[in-house]
């Protein structure tokens, strides 16, 4: 909405959507607003590998050219609020922080995908890791720049994510984990790609009210914070709260050139306490080491699903053989 507002003429929007209705609403919502807007539909769920691979190849079919490409589809699943924890961090020199990043007052519970790999991690991030790296035909020409912005969080913390455990089989916090994977992998796509004209950044909308939050507490509770996290942000201003604020990062990186952002920053979307926004680039704590082991992983284990949805594939045909004769 924010990208149609700036510039409708010549913008045309491709919204990759898990559930057709709830895109098909959206569409409908930003032609309102926007009648000439060219806005087209493609059905596609991060968590499905195959599901990916054939939105790539309907998007490749569609389109000879990719200029940027959002991959913000995430999920929070069975949010655990730690009270304790929290009453404690109220009494800390940590309190702004806890409000800020989430650190050490939420866990969640994950589940595996019809893949078998950690839900969180497959929607999260390899979902995207497979569709940049289908998609790279349409994003890589030679003579022009293209963009990826990846949706992290200030969630994303070192102390959760394991090389050894890139899906966080182990823990208790996949989703930080996943978001801090994000950050190691778009600098380790930076490495990669932008002697090909593709750039990767990272930001961080803040903390909105969205589908994803809202489950953590009851409804009416969030009502009656809300004047209480309007005044936090006197003392913080990463309290975004509605998604036009949380956007700001989001609308920022597409004006800039993609070479002027640097891959070791975060841009985060900031509130003032006067309810003005703004985007601040932040120092991730990442490294080159780190982000590259993470890629040859990533790569591993795309191989090995391939291999297993080639297996697959051909054990069906192999019955549908079978049935025949
Ligand atoms: N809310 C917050 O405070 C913060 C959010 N973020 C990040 O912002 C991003 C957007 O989240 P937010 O708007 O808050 O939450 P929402 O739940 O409102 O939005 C998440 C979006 O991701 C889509 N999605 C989820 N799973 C899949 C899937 N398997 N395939 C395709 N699409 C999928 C959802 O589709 P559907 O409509 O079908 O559910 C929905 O459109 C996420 O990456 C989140 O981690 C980061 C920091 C803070
Ligand atoms: C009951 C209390 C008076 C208020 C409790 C508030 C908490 C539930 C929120 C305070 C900071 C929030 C927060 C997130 C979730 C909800 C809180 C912990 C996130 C972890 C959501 C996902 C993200 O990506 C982070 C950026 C958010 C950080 C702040």
């Amino acid at each position: 909405e924010r990208l149609l507002s700036h510039n409708s003429d010549g913008l045309q929007l491709c919204l990759a959507c898990r559930n057709m209705q709830r895109a098909e609403a959206t569409r409908s919502h930003l032609l309102t607003s926007h009648p000439a807007a060219q806005v087209d539909l493609l059905q596609m769920d991060t968590s499905s590998i195959s599901s990916v691979l054939r939105a790539a190849q309907e998007f490749k079919l569609r389109y000879a050219r990719l200029d940027y490409l959002y991959l913000n589809a995430g999920i929070m699943p069975n949010p655990q609020f730690d009270v304790k924890a929290f009453v404690k961090g109220l009494f800390s020199s940590n309190v702004i922080n806890m409000f800020s990043t989430g650190e050490g007052i939420l866990t969640q519970k994950d589940g595996i995908t019809n893949d078998g790999l950690q839900e969180v991690f497959a929607t999260n991030l390899f979902g995207h890791f497979l569709l940049v790296r289908e998609l790279e035909p349409v994003l890589c020409h030679a003579g022009q720049t293209s963009q990826l912005v990846w949706t992290s969080s200030s969630n994303a913390l070192s102390s959760t994510f394991s090389l050894d455990d890139i899906q966080h089989q182990k823990g208790t916090q996949p989703y930080s984990s996943s978001k801090y994977a994000t950050d190691l992998l778009s600098l380790a796509l930076n490495n990669r790609y932008n002697k090909q004209g593709l750039y990767s950044s990272v930001i961080c909308p803040g903390f909105m009210l969205t589908n994803m939050t809202i489950g953590i507490l009851p409804f009416y509770l969030w009502k009656l914070l809300m004047p209480f996290f309007l005044m936090l942000r006197i003392f913080t201003n990463t309290l975004t709260l509605t998604t036009y604020n949380g956007s700001e990062a989001l609308f920022w990186v597409f004006l800039q050139k993609p070479e002027s952002l640097n891959p070791f920053s975060k841009y985060h979307s900031l509130t003032s306490a006067l309810g003005n926004s703004y985007t601040q680039p932040h120092k991730m704590d990442i490294n080159m080491e780190t982000s590259e082991s993470l890629y040859e992983k990533l790569l591993q284990l795309e191989k090995d699903m391939r291999g297993k949805l080639k297996d697959k594939e051909k054990e069906s045909h192999h019955a549908k053989e079978t049935c025949r004769i």
